[in-house]
């Protein structure tokens, strides 16, 4: 089911959580509502849900207006972490639910319903636990059964509030490959909530950035991340460098190289694998010393210490393949040379 939402506001009390909100969300795609701590992610998603009325505004789902369909006639399908499961319920019982409250004339059979719920409980990978009491599972294990509940219904959307929000690394890095293939197989259009950059752009098709009430940016992950439409979008996916060129930092950034062109903005952000390093020559006049690097897996990040960055104290990051950090030699202190390969401008 395609969603559209037209001019959506909706204030509590004085306060204003959306603003004009305007979305389109083609039929199949998977997407996050990512932005920061009450920046109206969880509105917004509450507001397609049909929990919450807008102020002002439609929602259109595949091209007619629901706005003041109740939720239950929605087609929509939640987990949201304060749906739990049902404690008293075993994980059979939590997953049929949904089909045995329906009226008695679109009620499956007993047989029925415990064909679909196997059927789930297979998809979802949790066939053994049918059994069990959601005490007695995992917290990846609840999710998906959760999971498993919202899809008994046969949902035409998927909304999803923080599902793996409580979970630790591991347990969420598995949960969202696993998301993202069970959306690959099943092809619901679906929402999930993350205030996790590195979530929206592992699990994502679309990825919606939100601050303060407003839509930054729509697009794919990767769209979003070569061409962060302002700086507010810049910051909050991936890291960067931001470098201000009203503050004096002009002169080692022309050094540098960057400034070969004129700039075209004031702040220039620049994402540490734009940063090329060499060795530099015992006689360089580079203000720039390596610092400290960690390990990030394959890459290496490298903390450059710049004695001329207008801020004093804040160093510059730069990432590189393992294997090219070792081809350096480089040690701590040692003075280098950067290139800077891509700059992203704005005032
Ligand atoms: N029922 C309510 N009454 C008053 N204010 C509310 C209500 N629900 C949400 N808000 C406010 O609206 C803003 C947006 O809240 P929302 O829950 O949508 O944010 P969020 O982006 O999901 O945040 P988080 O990531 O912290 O969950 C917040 O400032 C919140 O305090």
């Amino acid at each position: 089911m395609s969603i559209v939402l037209e001019n959506i506001s909706k204030n509590f009390g004085k306060f204003a959580a959306l603003h004009n909100v305007d979305l389109e969300i083609p039929e199949g795609e998977l997407v996050a509502l990512l932005g920061p701590s009450g920046c109206g992610k969880t509105t917004l998603l509450r507001i397609i849900a049909g929990l919450e009325r807008p102020d002002q505004g439609r929602i259109l789902l595949n091209g007619e207006d629901k706005t003041q369909l109740h939720t239950s006639r929605r087609g929509i399908g939640f987990v949201f972490q304060h749906y739990a499961l049902f404690r008293h319920m075993t994980v059979f019982d939590n997953v049929a639910f949904g089909l045995r409250v329906k009226p008695r004339r679109d009620r499956p059979s007993e047989a029925e319903i415990a064909e679909k719920v196997h059927s789930l409980l297979k998809l979802v990978q949790l066939e053994w636990l049918a059994e069990r009491f959601p005490d007695q599972l995992s917290g990846g294990q609840r999710q998906r059964i959760a999971l498993a509940r919202a899809l008994a219904v046969e949902p035409s959307v998927l909304l999803l509030d923080e599902p793996f929000g409580a979970l630790d690394a591991s347990v969420r890095k598995d949960l969202r490959q696993w998301l993202r293939n069970l959306h690959q197989e099943l092809h619901i259009t679906s929402i999930f909530v993350t205030h996790d950059q590195e979530e929206a752009m592992e699990v994502a098709s679309q990825v919606v950035v939100l601050n303060h009430g407003r839509i930054e940016q729509q697009g794919a992950p990767a769209e979003i991340y070569e061409n962060p439409s302002n700086a507010f979008v810049s910051k909050f996916i991936g890291q960067t460098n931001i470098l201000n060129l009203s503050q004096h930092d002009a002169d080692w950034l022309s050094d540098a190289g960057i400034l070969s062109g004129a700039p075209q903005g004031n702040i220039a952000h620049i994402r540490p694998h734009n940063i090329g390093i060499e060795k530099a020559e015992a006689d360089s006049r580079s203000p720039l010393t390596l610092k400290d690097w960690q390990h990030l897996g394959s890459i290496i990040r490298i903390e450059l210490y710049n004695s001329q960055l207008h801020e004093q104290g804040t160093s510059l990051y730069a990432e590189m393949p393992t294997e090219r950090f070792k081809h350096l030699n480089l040690n701590k202190g040692d003075k280098v040379v950067v290139h800077i390969k891509h700059a992203h401008w704005f005032n």
